[in-house]
């Protein structure tokens, strides 16, 4: 059975952590899943994030359901669910129940994405909003009263290991500053040594990595190496 936790324990424990590295699966060898969580947990990460897609609102199909489901039954790590779907009011109270603690649906797919964002928030989850690259950041400010988390997309989305668009910067920038914002920050696409501490320095507190994470041979060296330039970014 999926360990339940609601959405103010979740939201407080990362936000207490800011910044939060979230190793994102997508990158990771899925013949060994299991595997490849037990040696991310090992590192000591605070998070999970899954790509789900679906080959329409994104060119690619990545996993659904079933491996939310079977990664929920062997880590306690909170699972960070994005929905790069075009029908996500169809299938965000599924996610909760397979097991996800966030689930952040897109701005492009919703006309109005306050309803969506409410039904998961009475889920028991962290409600949040995405925005891809060219989408005006003016498209969620009447939609961040109901969010829990942001996700500025620094690259548009669909694959991993693309560069790292610095439009995200000033986005994140811009929220860490309004007022009417007090979501959590969280920043995916290209993120990687060069880039991290940039992203902490604009107001990101969750840092999607995927290849960066990944790709690494010695993934406790680049875990580490990850968090200290993400503090020399809160701190510096
Ligand atoms: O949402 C996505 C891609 O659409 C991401 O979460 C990727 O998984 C990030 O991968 P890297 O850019 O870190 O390789
Ligand atoms: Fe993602």
């Amino acid at each position: 059975m999926p360990n339940f936790r609601n959405r103010e324990s979740v939201r407080a424990s990362l936000g207490s952590r800011s910044p939060v590295l979230m190793p994102s699966l997508l990158a990771c060898d899925f013949a060994n899943l299991q595997q490849e969580i037990r040696d991310i947990e090992a590192t000591g990460v605070h998070g999970l994030h899954l790509d789900v897609m679906d080959g329409h609102f994104v060119p690619n199909l990545s996993f659904g359901l079933p491996v939310i489901e079977a990664i929920r039954a062997v880590t306690d790590l909170p699972l960070d669910v994005h929905l790069m779907i075009d029908n996500p009011a169809e299938y965000a109270a599924r996610y909760r129940d397979a097991g996800a603690d966030c689930i952040t649906v897109h701005a492009e797919v919703l006309d109005d994405p306050r309803p969506l964002l409410d039904e998961i928030r009475e889920s028991g989850a962290m409600a949040g909003l995405s925005l891809n690259p060219p989408t005006p950041l003016e498209t969620i400010l009447p939609a961040l009263p109901h969010c829990d988390l942001v996700l500025v997309m620094s690259v548009m989305p669909g694959f991993g290991g693309q560069e790292f668009d610095p439009v995200a910067l000033e986005k994140l920038s811009r929220l860490r500053d309004d007022p009417a914002c007090d979501a959590l920050l969280e920043v995916d696409g290209g993120v990687n040594p060069s880039t991290i501490a940039d992203c902490v320095r604009a107001g990101a507190d969750l840092l999607v990595a995927g290849t960066a994470v990944f790709g690494a041979d010695d993934y406790q060296q680049r875990v580490d190496s990850l968090n200290q330039l993400a503090r020399s970014g809160r701190d510096g």
